[in-house]
């Protein structure tokens, strides 16, 4: 499915956003695969139940991308954040984050790891900010419990709040600011200290639309002018308008992915092109859209054909009811 508009925007901050990664890596070639996520599996066990609740999810993530993972509840998004951000282990796989490898790495490495390559931003306001210190002063925090001091500090926490639109809080408490400002403060905490990864789990999750749009506009704005690599878990389908890449995870698996990418079409006006694709794993899987596997009432058995540039897929019944 393909999606034309004329949005030439968000392709000049990505191209930006780019060029300050390739700048922070010391060169363009240092972009790939920033996140690597192989094979990645992790099972829960409880009461003698094992839920699968990863099975082989596979993602690539290069540095300076903003890429949203969606899925529908229970679907393994919050697994795979966990696992990313150091939180929890996975059962089997490969998970690396700027050159960190997840699975083996010591408690001394988590933690440092924790505490300086990535930041975070999650749902429940609460959690992001302290309640009695002012916007300025939770800004400023993480950049004094890591020893910094003086002027430096207190003009990077203005720059970063300038940045994300709440310059006017920054003498705000948390409780006089609305959901969306607090928000856009939490990520200003969150890459205080310039985390190499931001992650962000359902940053939007208790606003409503408009507000959610400035929340992602302060991301893109950080992403753009930081060139700092973010991944934003959500519900919400909307979001693959706000960002350029957008990966659905189903059961466990990275099942499909938007791109959003810009070109120049004919009259030399550059215009924003949305392609949906279906993600093949190694060992040849892909998923069905659901929409699709409805619509030709697909079950059970698929017959495949090869076609000198595609693959058809046609319902394993025809054959047998004639
Ligand atoms: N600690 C746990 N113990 C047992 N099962 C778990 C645990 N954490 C997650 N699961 C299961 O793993 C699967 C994936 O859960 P996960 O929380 O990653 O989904 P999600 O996509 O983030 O869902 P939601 O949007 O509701 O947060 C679910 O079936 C869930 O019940």
């Amino acid at each position: 499915m393909t999606l034309v508009e004329n949005a030439p925007d968000l392709a000049s901050l990505q191209r930006r956003a780019a060029e300050r990664a390739a700048a922070r890596a010391g060169g363009s070639d240092r972009l790939r695969g920033h996140i690597v996520c192989d094979g990645l599996v992790r099972i829960f066990t409880t009461e003698g139940v094992e839920v699968v609740a990863l099975q082989g999810l596979d993602l690539v993530v290069d540095r300076g991308e903003l890429l949203a993972i969606v899925g529908a509840s229970g679907s393994g998004k919050s697994t795979v954040l966990n696992i990313l951000s150091g939180l929890d282990v996975p059962t089997a796989g490969i998970a690396r984050v700027a050159g960190y490898d997840l699975l083996t790495m010591s408690a001394k490495k988590r933690l440092a790891y924790r505490r300086h390559t990535v930041g975070f931003v999650w749902q429940q306001t609460g959690r992001n900010l302290l309640p009695y210190l002012s916007a300025q002063e939770n800004v400023e925090l993480p950049m004094r419990l890591a020893g910094r001091r003086g002027r430096a500090v207190r003009q990077r926490a203005a720059h970063l709040l300038e940045m994300v639109g709440v310059g006017y809080c920054a003498q705000r408490r948390p409780g006089q600011m609305s959901g969306g400002e607090q928000q856009r403060c939490a990520i200003a905490v969150a890459v205080a200290n310039d985390p190499e990864v931001l992650f962000a789990d359902e940053p939007t999750g208790e606003l409503d639309e408009a507000t959610a749009g400035e929340v992602f506009a302060a991301l893109r704005s950080i992403n753009a002018e930081l060139g700092v690599t973010i991944v934003v878990v959500t519900h919400d389908p909307q979001v693959a308008s706000q960002v350029r890449r957008t990966v659905a995870i189903r059961d466990g698996r990275t099942a499909s992915e938007v791109r959003r990418s810009a070109r120049v079409g004919a009259d030399g006006v550059e215009e924003m092109v949305t392609e949906e694709y279906a993600v093949l794993d190694r060992a040849g899987r892909m998923q069905l859209p659901s929409a699709f596997v409805d619509a030709l009432a697909l079950r059970d058995r698929v017959r495949l054909t090869l076609e000198p540039d595609h693959v058809q897929v046609r319902s394993g019944d025809d054959e047998e009811d004639k």
